[in-house]
C-alpha cells in the first residue's frame, strides 16, 4: 500500500469535499501564504492543557461541555454578543458542575467557527437561483449573486475576527467577570424572570453561601486562582484546509504539528470520508480532535476512523460526537460504542442533539424542538449506561441572545413566534432560557449516572 509522508499540506493531493468555488486560485494561494505568516491564535501549552483535561473526560473523570454559534457572523460582532455567549456557557457549566460534582470542561464553538458545509450547492431565494451561503469565511449570506461570490480575502477578516474575540475571551475569563464570586451576574435579565433562571438564582445563592463560609473558615479567596479565573477553549470545524495548514506550525517542544488556529476543532460529517483531505489533515496534527458520526456510519467505518486519528489510543486525542436524531439514537448508537470499546480506543463520547432533529416549520423556518434535543440526549445517557461506558460530553448550538430560532422551552417558542427573533445565519441556536434549561435536564440525566 503507498505510504506517503503527512506534511501540512499532504491533504492537496487527496479528494475533498464541501469546498467552495473560488474564482482565482492564485488569489487564494496568496492570502494562505499571508496567513502562514501571521502570529498563532493560541499556544501549544494551552493546547497541551486541554489534551490533558480531556483525557480525564476519555476516563469517565469530566465532562466536556462544547458550544456556541452554528455559523459566526461578520456582521454581528461584539463584545456584548461574546461576553453573552460566554456568560450562557458558563451558567450551563455551573449548573452541571453544582449538580453532578463532575468536572466541566468548557468549549466554546467560538473564535473561528466561520465556515459551513451545505447539503447543497445552489439554493432558490424568492425565485432566484443562487450559491448556497457558506459562512463569513467564504461569501456573504445576503440574496444575491455578488454577494455569494466566495472571496479569499474574508480568510483573513476571520483571522482578524478570531483574534479580537479570542482577546476578548482571554480578559473575561483571567478575573473579574468570571470569577465565582460573580456567578449571580451571568444571570442575563431575560433569563432571570423565567422558571430557569429562577432556579439558577437559587444554586448561585448557595455557591456564595458555600463561598463566605470558606471565607470565614480562613480561606483566602483572593489567592485561590481557581476560583477567580474560568479555563475556556476555542473550536471549530476545520472546513477550509488552506486556512488551517496556514495556521499550523512545528511545535519543538512536543516535535508535533500543531493547528494553532483553535485549541482544538473537529471534522464534520460531510468531510469525513477515510482517504480524503480532511482526514489526512486531522491525522497529522496532534491538537485534540473532534469527529461527527452521524446516523449512516457503520461500526468498520468508525473504527477505521479511530485507528486512523488516534493509532497511539491517546485518551482525550479524539471525541467521536454523535449527532443521530432522536429517533435513530437508540438503535444506532449501541453498536458503533461497543466496537470502539472492543477495538480498545479511548475515545470521548460526545452528543451533539442538534443536527439530526432539524426541520423546515409549516411557515418555512428551519428549526429545532428543545423536547426532542432532550429527548436524544436522553437516549444517548440509555445507551451508554446500559453498555457502562461513560457520555462524556454536550455538543450545542447556542447564543446568549434572546432568539427565537428553536421551538420550546419555558417560555415556550411556537411556529408563529419564530420570526420575532429569527438572527441566524445558519442552523437555529438555542436561546439562553432553552440552554438552561437543556442543562438542567442533561445536569438530571449526569446525576442518575
Ligand atoms: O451547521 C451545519 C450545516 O452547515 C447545516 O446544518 C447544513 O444546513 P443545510 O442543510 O441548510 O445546508
Ligand atoms: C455542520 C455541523 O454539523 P454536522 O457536520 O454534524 O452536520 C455543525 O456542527 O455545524
Ligand atoms: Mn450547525
Amino acid at each position: 500500500m503507498e505510504t506517503s509522508v503527512w506534511t501540512p499540506d499532504s491533504w492537496r493531493r487527496l479528494p475533498i469535499a464541501q469546498q467552495p468555488d473560488w474564482d482565482d486560485p492564485s488569489e487564494l494561494d496568496a492570502v494562505e501564504k499571508e496567513l502562514g505568516s501571521y502570529a498563532p491564535l493560541v499556544y501549544p501549552s494551552e493546547i497541551r492543557e486541554l489534551q490533558s483535561q480531556l483525557a480525564k473526560a476519555a476516563k469517565g473523570q469530566a465532562f466536556v461541555l462544547q458550544a456556541g454559534d452554528c455559523a459566526e457572523s461578520f456582521n454581528d460582532f461584539s463584545a456584548d454578543v461574546v461576553r453573552n455567549k460566554l456568560r450562557v456557557i458558563l451558567q450551563m457549566a455551573v449548573v452541571l458542575t453544582y449538580s453532578s460534582g463532575v468536572p466541566v470542561i468548557k468549549v466554546g464553538r467560538i473564535a473561528g467557527q466561520f465556515a459551513k458545509p451545505r447539503s447543497s450547492p445552489m439554493e432558490k431565494i424568492n425565485g432566484q437561483l443562487l450559491p448556497v451561503f457558506r459562512g463569513h469565511i467564504v461569501n456573504d449570506d445576503e440574496a444575491s449573486i455578488d454577494a455569494r461570490r466566495p472571496d479569499p480575502k474574508r480568510l483573513l477578516r476571520a483571522y482578524h475576527q478570531s483574534s479580537a474575540t479570542l482577546n476578548l475571551l482571554r480578559s473575561l475569563t483571567r478575573g473579574g467577570f468570571s470569577d465565582l464570586s460573580r456567578v449571580h451576574t451571568w444571570n442575563q435579565e431575560f433569563v432571570a424572570s423565567s422558571a430557569e433562571g429562577q432556579a439558577y438564582d437559587a444554586v448561585a445563592t448557595e455557591i456564595e453561601r458555600a463561598l463566605k463560609f470558606m471565607a470565614a473558615c480562613g480561606i483566602d479567596l483572593e489567592r485561590e486562582e481557581t476560583l477567580r479565573k474560568v479555563d475556556f477553549w476555542t473550536s471549530h470545524e476545520a472546513l477550509l484546509l488552506g486556512y488551517e495548514s496556514a495556521m499550523t506550525r512545528y511545535d519543538r517542544t512536543s516535535k508535533t504539528y500543531l493547528d494553532l488556529s483553535s485549541h482544538t476543532i473537529w471534522i464534520g460529517e460531510r468531510t469525513r470520508e477515510l482517504n480524503h483531505a480532511h482526514m489526512e489533515f486531522f491525522s497529522g496534527i496532534s491538537n485534540p480532535i473532534g469527529c461527527k458520526i452521524g446516523p449512516s456510519a457503520t461500526p468498520k467505518e468508525v473504527i477505521e476512523i479511530c485507528e486512523k486519528l488516534n493509532p497511539m489510543r491517546i485518551p482525550g486525542r479524539l471525541s467521536l460526537v454523535s449527532r443521530m436524531g432522536s429517533e435513530k439514537v437508540q438503535s444506532v448508537l449501541p453498536k458503533l460504542i461497543s466496537a470502539v470499546q472492543q477495538a480498545n480506543h479511548p475515545v470521548i463520547w460526545s452528543c451533539d442533539p442538534m443536527h439530526g432533529n432539524t426541520f423546515v416549520s409549516e411557515n418555512g423556518f428551519k428549526t429545532r424542538n428543545l423536547e426532542q434535543v432532550i429527548d436524544e440526549v436522553r437516549g444517548f445517557f440509555l445507551v451508554h449506561r446500559s453498555l457502562g461506558t461513560w457520555p462524556g460530553g454536550l455538543h450545542v448550538e447556542l447564543t446568549g441572545e434572546d432568539v427565537t430560532e428553536c421551538l420550546g422551552g419555558s417560555a415556550t417558542v411556537n411556529e408563529e413566534d419564530l420570526d420575532t427573533a429569527y438572527n441566524t445565519i445558519c442552523d437555529p441556536r438555542l436561546n439562553a432560557r432553552q440552554s438552561l434549561d437543556l442543562a438542567y435536564r442533561v445536569a438530571e440525566m449526569l446525576i442518575g449516572d
